[in-house]
């Protein structure tokens, strides 16, 4: 209790001097899952990370046990699976990771997910509300088109909900599209690097190629690593064949996304990730949530870059993927409206 607290007064003094302390406590829900484990792993060797708290409905304690062995300055606990260890968790944290959900099956969509994971997503965040208002909070559990605005209005009801503090986590899509187009292009990943904009399903799924190095792809060449890009999560839920879909490249890609906000937090300038947030962008036509390049800052969201310059090609899929998630959106949004 007295350690969670003292983290919490070490960030509030960074809030004011980014030079400060660099402690910072990082929490995990769902840390013993598929995701959860690598992601946690990634987490307990980031030297940014001061405290790792890890909470799951099985197996927390355990993983918490493991991981504490490595030979790294952090400190991490694993919380019992009921209220009062939830709330522990969370107290203190700066951030706070949800991969707690179930996973896809071969045939089903993200969608699929929604009647399970909502409610998990709305009770994580009553409990996130309520213990650490003012944490990042980055979703992971899916459908993340509709899980982000269930947080959102989770945090509304509770009067806490700050836009610039909650993120859908689509950096898997981003490190999925350098990789395939680096594949096509024989060129080294590290230097490709492609804008994706829109969510984090299917058609919702869109990959700026004119934005890339190659923007002069075309055709079927383009058309199948478009498709590629958007699909790339049904690959993998495949190839696993019911045992669920993408851990080990989504703990990377979390754990990217995690840093990315802790450089932003401890005083970088410039530090830029795509994530699904609250915008300003297509609100006009009533999408509320949109994933696009977004600068980080020490509260968060510091601005939200614009779409930039698309083709007639990505302007039909942009046109195409806001219809969906226009609807995903709304979805999250009425079902607190009716459960809350
Ligand atoms: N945003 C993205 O790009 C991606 C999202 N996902 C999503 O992440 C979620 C997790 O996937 P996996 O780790 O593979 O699933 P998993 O089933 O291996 O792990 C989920 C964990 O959540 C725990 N859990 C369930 N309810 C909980 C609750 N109320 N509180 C705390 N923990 C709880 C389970 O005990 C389990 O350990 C899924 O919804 C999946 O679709 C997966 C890959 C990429
Ligand atoms: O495909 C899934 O269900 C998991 C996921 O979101 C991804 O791998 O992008």
């Amino acid at each position: 209790m007295f350690a969670a607290r003292q983290t919490f007064n070490l960030f509030q003094k960074r809030a004011f001097s980014a030079s400060a302390s660099q402690a910072s406590k990082v929490a995990v829900l769902g840390a013993a899952g598929g995701i959860g484990q690598p992601l946690s792993l990634l987490l307990k060797l980031n030297p940014r990370v001061s405290e790792l708290a890890l909470y799951d409905i099985r197996g927390g304690p355990g993983v918490a046990a493991d991981l504490s062995h490595i030979n790294t300055n952090s400190t991490v606990t694993g919380y019992n699976p009921d209220a009062a260890g939830l709330k522990e968790c969370l107290e203190g944290s700066e951030i706070i990771l949800i991969p707690a959900g179930v996973p896809r099956k071969p045939g089903m969509t993200r969608d699929d997910l929604f009647n399970t994971n909502a409610s998990i997503v709305r009770d994580l965040a009553k409990a996130a509300a309520d213990a650490a208002p003012k944490a990042h909070v980055l979703v992971i559990a899916n459908p993340v088109n509709s899980t982000v605005p269930i947080v959102s209005e989770v945090y509304k009801s509770k009067g806490v909900y700050d836009p610039k503090r909650l993120f859908g986590v689509t950096t898997l899509d981003v490190v999925r599209a350098s990789r395939f187009i680096s594949e096509v292009q024989k060129t080294d990943p590290a230097n490709e690097k492609v804008t994706v904009v829109g969510g984090h399903s299917g058609v919702t799924i869109v990959p700026l190629l004119s934005q890339s190095n190659h923007a002069s792809i075309s055709g079927e060449t383009r058309d199948t690593l478009v498709n590629r890009i958007q699909f790339g999560g049904d690959e993998v839920v495949k190839a696993k064949d019911g045992a669920g879909s993408a851990t080990l490249s989504m703990a990377m890609a979390g754990a990217r996304f995690a840093e990315s906000l802790l450089r932003a937090a401890q005083g970088e300038k410039g530090v830029v990730e795509p994530t699904f947030v609250e915008s300003p962008l297509y609100k006009d036509q009533g999408v509320d949530f949109f994933a696009s390049k977004v600068e980080l800052g020490p509260n968060g969201v510091e601005k939200i870059l614009p779409v930039g310059e698309v083709n007639e090609y990505e302007q039909k899929l942009i046109d195409t993927c806001l219809v969906d998630l226009k609807k995903n959106i709304q979805k999250g949004v009425d079902f607190v409206k009716a459960n809350p």
